[in-house]
């Protein structure tokens, strides 16, 4: 592996102070809507060219990929001009503030590392796939959120970090099981045939985490996302019931929901995204082998493994399903139980 995990994990760690000064600092004009109408801001802007730049300086040239979700196009356009000048002053702030960053960068420096971001990835070679905010939603709210950055080899997912800024170090699901009471920010790391680490966001010590060992649904709980227009929670509810869940969903935001269930705090995801929604590949990346590497599984709804070597998109039987390998095989049936009742629910 050309770049060490523990490089990558310090500069996701470092995007920390990046995201606390512009999460608290968020102005009205910072926030804009994308042609798909959902929201980007100048964090998501500034993550993606901060981490553009440290990935590109870290890594030879010549087989450099990266596809990320955001373009520099709105930011070309007129107008755009003051966002642009400030994304450009936080980015200058973040990489000269932690030593990574040898002189200032200029705008169009900056415009540039954002469509680095452009590959349209796939089946050959290496591709880096970056969410700079996963959870744009959750962030404007002051929830949850993630920066997901992943590898993809020959179109395998071979490397994961999820940073979760506001996730709790000790469970959301009830249990205090790692014994790290009020601190906040989680960073989640996972090679192939590694396993998956967990550290707070101030660079201390990684453990271990497995995804949880419950086999009786009854003892399970669930997340889901927190905006019903990104997934259908009645369906979600439905198969959950139909399993024999008893606990109510619990909704957050973003990837952080797999960097949740990689340590135990609930044991199913459920994503039924709504008709003609397609799934983007920097939106599950990191969180997939973050959770296979603790003992998990994510698998569509037809139960097949999320196949990330086809381009920018997932291509798949709609729904994401996630659990432990106990809990798969009654939740698949649950599932397609529920998707033959009400056919019409996708
Ligand atoms: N209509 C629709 N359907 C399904 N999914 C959508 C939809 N619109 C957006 N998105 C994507 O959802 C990403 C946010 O992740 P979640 O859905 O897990 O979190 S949330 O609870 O809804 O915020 C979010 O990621 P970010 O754009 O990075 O925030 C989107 O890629
Ligand atoms: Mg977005
Ligand atoms: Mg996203
Ligand atoms: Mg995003």
């Amino acid at each position: 592996m050309i770049v060490s995990m523990c490089n990558l994990s310090s500069s996701l760690g470092s995007l920390n102070s990046f995201r606390l000064k512009v999460q608290k600092a968020l102005l009205q004009s910072d926030v804009q809507s994308k042609s798909d109408k959902s929201p980007v801001t100048v964090a998501d802007y500034g993550s993606q060219a901060v981490v553009s730049f440290i990935l590109q300086r870290e890594l030879p040239s010549e087989s450099f990929s990266l596809v990320a979700e955001e373009d520099s196009g709105d930011l070309r356009k007129d107008g755009a001009q003051e966002t642009l000048a400030r994304i450009t002053e936080l980015v200058n702030d973040t990489l000269t503030s932690d030593g990574t960053c040898i002189s200032r960068v200029s705008e169009e420096d900056v415009l540039t590392a954002i469509d680095s971001g452009k590959s349209e990835g796939g089946s050959n070679g290496q591709h880096w796939v970056l969410d700079p905010i996963d959870g744009t939603k959750g962030f404007l709210r002051g929830d949850q959120y993630a920066i997901a950055l992943a590898l993809l080899d020959e179109g395998k997912v071979v490397l994961g970090v999820l940073a979760c800024p506001n996730l709790p170090l000790a469970s959301i699901g009830g249990q205090d099981q790692h014994s790290l009471h009020n601190q906040i920010g989680c960073l989640f790391s996972a090679k192939i045939g590694e396993g998956t680490d967990m550290q707070p966001l101030d660079g201390s010590s990684p453990i271990k985490v497995h995804v949880s060992a419950i086999e009786n649904p009854e003892e399970a709980s669930f997340f889901e996302s927190f905006e019903a227009a990104h997934s259908k929670h009645d369906l979600s509810s439905s198969i959950a019931k139909k399993l024999g869940v008893k606990a109510p969903p619990v909704r957050i935001d973003s990837q952080a929901k797999y960097g949740a269930l990689s340590r135990g705090d609930g044991a199913i995801y459920l994503r039924f995204p709504h008709k003609g929604y397609r799934e983007k590949i920097w939106d599950h990346a990191a969180g997939c082998i973050v959770v296979t590497e603790a003992g998990g599984e994510v698998s569509d709804a037809a139960g097949n493994p999320l196949d990330f070597s086809k381009g920018r998109y997932l291509d798949l039987e709609t729904g994401i399903i996630v659990t432990n390998k106990k809990l798969m095989p009654s939740l698949l049936k649950a599932v397609r139980e529920c998707l033959d009742e009400k056919p019409s629910s996708l």
